[in-house]
C-alpha cells in the first residue's frame, strides 16, 4: 500500500512549506466537512496530507473542531500514517515552554464531543490501552531531535474540554494523577483514528506552565500564541524531515493500529444497518460484509 503522511496542525501550525504539487482541496465526508480544505502534495516523493485542525484563521473552538469529519478526510486521502501536533501546557517543571514531547497515553476529560464513527445499528469497540503508533512515534522523536529542540519521548496527555483554561485546583489534580501535559484537542482525534485503523502519533510543542507554576503567571493566549509561533518553524522541519524516515511502502503495523478493527464489531452480520454501513465505508470497510 502506498505511504501517505497525513499531519494535522494545530495552534500556531495553520500551512507547511515545500509540497511540490502543493494544492488546497475540498473533502467531504458522511461525517460532515472537514476543519478547513487539506493541502495536499509531495514531500522527498511522499504523498502528503496537510488539515489545520482549526481552520485557517483560526475558526472552531476545541468543541466544535469536527474531529469525526478529518478523521475521515485524511482515510478518504489515503493516508496511511498520521501526525498530530498540537500546542500543550507543561505539568511537570522538567518540561518547559518551548520543549517538544511525543505523547504517548492520554487521560480523556473531554464529554461534548461526537467520539465514535460507530453508532445504532453498528456497534464498534477497539482498544486505545496503546493510543499512538510506536512506529510513528520514534520517528516524530527523531524527526524533532534533527530540528534542535529538547524532546521529551512519551508522555501522558489530559484532554481536557475547554474552552477556558484549568483552574489552579484542576491543574494541581492533574499533576497528583501524573500528567505530564494538558491540551484541548488530542481526544478524540485519537481514538477516532484508532477506528480508522491509521498510525497516529502526538507532538506536543509545550507553550506554558499552566496555572500550578509559582514561578510562573497563569496560561493565557496571548503567551500560548507567541510561544507556538516560535515553534511552529521547528514543527514545520519536523513535518519535512518525516518522509526521509518513513519511506517505502505502508505495512501491515506491528504495533496493530492496521488491524483495530479485526475484532472490533459487536454487531451481528445479519443486524448491522444498512445505512450505518455506507456511512462507515471508508473507515472500515475492511472489515464489513459489503
Ligand atoms: C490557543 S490556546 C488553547 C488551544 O491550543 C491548543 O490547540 P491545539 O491542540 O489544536 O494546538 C489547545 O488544545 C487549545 O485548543
Ligand atoms: N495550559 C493549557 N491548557 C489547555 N490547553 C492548552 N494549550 C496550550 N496550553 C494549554
Amino acid at each position: 500500500m502506498e505511504r501517505v503522511i497525513g499531519v494535522i496542525g494545530g495552534s500556531g501550525v495553520y500551512q507547511i512549506d515545500g509540497l511540490e504539487g502543493a494544492e488546497w482541496v475540498t473533502v467531504d465526508t458522511p461525517f460532515g466537512a472537514p476543519s478547513d480544505a487539506v493541502l495536499t502534495g509531495t514531500l522527498d516523493g511522499v504523498r502528503m496530507a496537510f488539515l489545520p485542525r482549526h481552520g485557517r484563521g483560526h475558526v472552531h473552538t476545541p468543541t466544535t473542531v469536527p474531529y469525526r469529519a478529518n478523521i475521515a478526510a485524511m482515510k478518504q486521502l489515503g493516508v496511511t500514517d498520521l501526525v498530530a501536533v498540537s500546542a500543550v501546557g507543561s505539568l511537570k517543571e522538567a518540561y518547559a515552554p518551548g520543549d517538544f514531547l511525543i505523547v504517548d497515553q492520554y487521560i480523556d476529560r473531554t464529554f461534548a464531543r461526537e467520539k465514535t464513527f460507530f453508532g445504532p445499528g453498528l456497534v464498534g469497540h477497539v482498544s486505545v490501552a496503546h493510543p499512538v503508533c510506536s512506529r510513528l512515534s520514534a520517528a516524530c522523536t527523531q524527526a524533532a531531535r534533527g530540528t534542535g529542540v529538547t524532546v521529551h519521548e512519551g508522555g501522558t496527555y489530559v484532554a481536557m474540554e475547554g474552552p477556558q483554561f484549568s483552574t489552579k485546583a484542576e491543574s494541581e489534580l492533574y499533576r497528583h494523577w501524573g500528567a505530564d501535559v494538558i491540551g484541548m484537542t488530542g481526544m478524540p482525534e485519537a481514538k477516532l483514528a484508532r477506528e480508522a485503523e491509521l498510525c497516529y502519533a502526538c507532538v506536543a510543542m509545550i507553550t506554558d506552565y499552566d496555572c500550578w507554576h509559582p514561578e510562573h503567571d497563569a496560561v493565557d493566549v496571548a503567551q500560548v500564541v507567541a510561544v507556538a509561533q516560535k515553534n511552529a518553524s521547528k514543527a514545520r522541519d519536523l513535518v519535512t524531515a518525516l518522509p526521509a524516515l518513513l519511506k517505502g511502502e505502508a505495512e501491515a503495523c506491528a504495533s496493530g493500529c492496521t488491524h483495530a478493527l479485526d475484532s472490533a464489531i459487536m454487531t451481528a452480520p445479519d443486524g448491522r444497518d444498512a445505512q450505518m454501513k455506507e456511512k462507515l465505508k471508508t473507515i472500515a470497510g475492511r472489515v464489513l460484509d459489503l
